[in-house]
Parts: C-alpha cells; sequence; structure tokens
C-alpha cells in the first residue's frame, strides 16, 4: 500500500489539513493509519463526501446509520446500537460498567460515580468502542482488509494502561502467546500468515452469506491474533460485515453470553449451537428495525 501524507491529502483534495486529520479521526478515510505519531492516508484514498442533512430518511440500516452518524441524530438507530453494542460486547468481557453508565459516557461524555471503584480502561475502552462503531459503519462498503482489522485494535486499545506495557502491540498482532478457554491459539510468528491467508479465502466469494460471517468469526478467534480485544475486534468485524452484505446485524447480550461460548467451543462438532444463538440474536436486532421502520430481506 502507497501512503500519503495528511499535507499532500489537503492538497490533492483541495482542503485544509485540518479537515484532513477529522476525517482520518473520525475514521472518514479507509485504510487510514497513524504511522509514527502522524496520520498515513492511502494513496488511493477518497475524499469524503460532505455530510447529508437529515431529510427524509432511508429504510435501509446502512444508509440510516450514515446519515443518523454524520447528522448526529439521537435517539435513532444509531444511537441505539452505539450504546447496545457497546455495553454488551464490552460487558462479555469483563468490564464491569453499567448500562446506564455506558449510556451517559455515550450522551454526555461524563460519568456520574455510583460505585466506589470505576476502571479507567474500562472508561477508555467504551469511549473508544464507540468509535470502532464509527470506523465500521465508515468502511462497511470495502472489503474486509488487515489494515482495517489492525486499525479497529488501534482505536480500541489507544490510552488502555495494555497501551503502555512494552510487551502489548497495540494495532498489531500480539507478540506473545496467549490462549482462549483453554486451549491453544496461533502462535504469534504464525499469526501474520494464517491472517493472511484467512482473509484471502474468505474474500475469494464476493457475496457473504450469515454462515460465511459465522465461520469467519470462529476462525478469527481460533487465531486470537491480538495479545487482548480479540472478542470484541470479532464481533466488530461480524457487525461490519453484516452491513456490507444487506444481512441483519445481532449482538450479542449479555444474558446469552453462555450460548455464545459454547457455539464457539462445540463448532467443529455441531455448527448448529452458534448459528442458533445468532439467529436468535438477529431476531432481537429486527425488533429494533422495525420500530425504526427499517427494512431487512432475511
Ligand atoms: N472455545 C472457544 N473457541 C474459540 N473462541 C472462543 C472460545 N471461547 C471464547 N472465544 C472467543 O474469545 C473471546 C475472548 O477471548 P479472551 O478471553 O482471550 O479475551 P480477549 O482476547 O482479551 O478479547 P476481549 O478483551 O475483547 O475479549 C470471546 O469473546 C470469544 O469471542
Amino acid at each position: 500500500m502507497i501512503y500519503i501524507d495528511v499535507t499532500e491529502a489537503a492538497n490533492k483534495w483541495n482542503i485544509s489539513e485540518r479537515s484532513v486529520r477529522n476525517y482520518c479521526n473520525a475514521g472518514r478515510i479507509p485504510g487510514a493509519v497513524i504511522q509514527n505519531g502522524s496520520w498515513a492516508i492511502p494513496s488511493n484514498a477518497e475524499k469524503p463526501a460532505r455530510k447529508q442533512r437529515a431529510g427524509k430518511l432511508p429504510t435501509d440500516l446502512l444508509s440510516r446509520l450514515k446519515i443518523e452518524k454524520d447528522a448526529g441524530i439521537t435517539g435513532g438507530i444509531y444511537h441505539k446500537i452505539q450504546i447496545e453494542l457497546t455495553y454488551n460486547s464490552n460487558h462479555i468481557e469483563g468490564s464491569r460498567l453499567t448500562h446506564d453508565e455506558t449510556r451517559y459516557i455515550y450522551e454526555t461524555n461524563t460519568i456520574g460515580v455510583e460505585k466506589d471503584t470505576i476502571n479507567v480502561d474500562d472508561i477508555v475502552e467504551t469511549v473508544n468502542h464507540f468509535r470502532c462503531i464509527d470506523l465500521a459503519i465508515e468502511q462497511a462498503n470495502y472489503a474486509l482488509s488487515e489494515s482495517f482489522i489492525k486499525q479497529l485494535h488501534l482505536v480500541l486499545k489507544s490510552g488502555t494502561s495494555d497501551s503502555r506495557k512494552p510487551w502489548f502491540a497495540v494495532g498489531d498482532y500480539k507478540r506473545l502467546a496467549n490462549e482462549v478457554g483453554g486451549l491453544e491459539t496461533v502462535s504469534p510468528e504464525n499469526v501474520p500468515n494464517s491472517m493472511k491467508e484467512l482473509i484471502k479465502t474468505y474474500n475469494k466469494d464476493k457475496i457473504k452469506s450469515i454462515n460465511d460471517i459465522i465461520e469467519f468469526h470462529y476462525q478469527f478467534e481460533k487465531i486470537h491474533p491480538f495479545q487482548d480485544g480479540n472478542g470484541r475486534i470479532g464481533r466488530l468485524i461480524m457487525f461490519k460485515e453484516c452491513l456490507r452484505n444487506g444481512i441483519t446485524p445481532f449482538i450479542i447480550e449479555d444474558d446469552i453470553k453462555e450460548y455464545y461460548y459454547r457455539g464457539l467451543k462445540e463448532w467443529n462438532n455441531e455448527k448448529g449451537y452458534l448459528t442458533d444463538t445468532i439467529l436468535s440474536c438477529q431476531d432481537r436486532f429486527k425488533k429494533y428495525m422495525d420500530y425504526y421502520g427499517l427494512k431487512y430481506n432475511d
């Protein structure tokens, strides 16, 4: 990939450097990454379209999400997904922030102190997760790539205490071996090849089914490419890929976490456990879509 810097992008698109940086920060330039402290932008990236004003809202989910996000509309499906997906995905991984606390952080960028101790990382990762969802929406229409997956990790883990550990790679694959559910995962030296292979296989067919997305998720979790954050990154990828393929997304809610874990554990023996769990999450999501007058095809 050939990259250009912020000044070059600003000249090319005839906008200020500040606007280019704002677009990068908002995740509106697919593939833009931070290198040596400044933004590196793919040379073939297109200038982001100007924000649309809210008018008659479209009934397909991705268009609606983009409009609500860009227009800063509150109380819609975008707002709902930010809170539900962030709360549940973080909670599955042990965050102790409550649903209300997650909502306050999203809506007011403040947090009331309801308990004695709040883990700062829980707050940082919650705010970061909101931005990851934005990235998934902005880049929904691009083919899945390693650079996008690493960018999600960079955004999710930036500013956390993990990011200050010398052995922890933020926005890059793991340096130390890890396991999941007591099972071995791919060793750090083999992760780059395994990820390349996984993405190549996944991208072979242009049109994806929900089963392809679930299979990818299992394979991704088996590789466990990052030191930490694999569960949340994996679920964000599924969210993006559902949007890209016109498939109803789903939020794995905390109350069915055990079924989700069992589904992953048993995937090689019985795919029905995980598939059925995800289909029931999709049914829940369709209720949100009905409420907001959105159409779905599955
Ligand atoms: N038996 C299993 N097989 C494959 N993947 C699994 C299995 N059990 C759990 N997972 C996946 O691993 C994720 C958790 O991994 P882990 O406990 O290592 O946390 P992590 O890598 O720190 O991710 P994050 O902090 O988001 O979770 C789960 O959310 C799930 O997606």
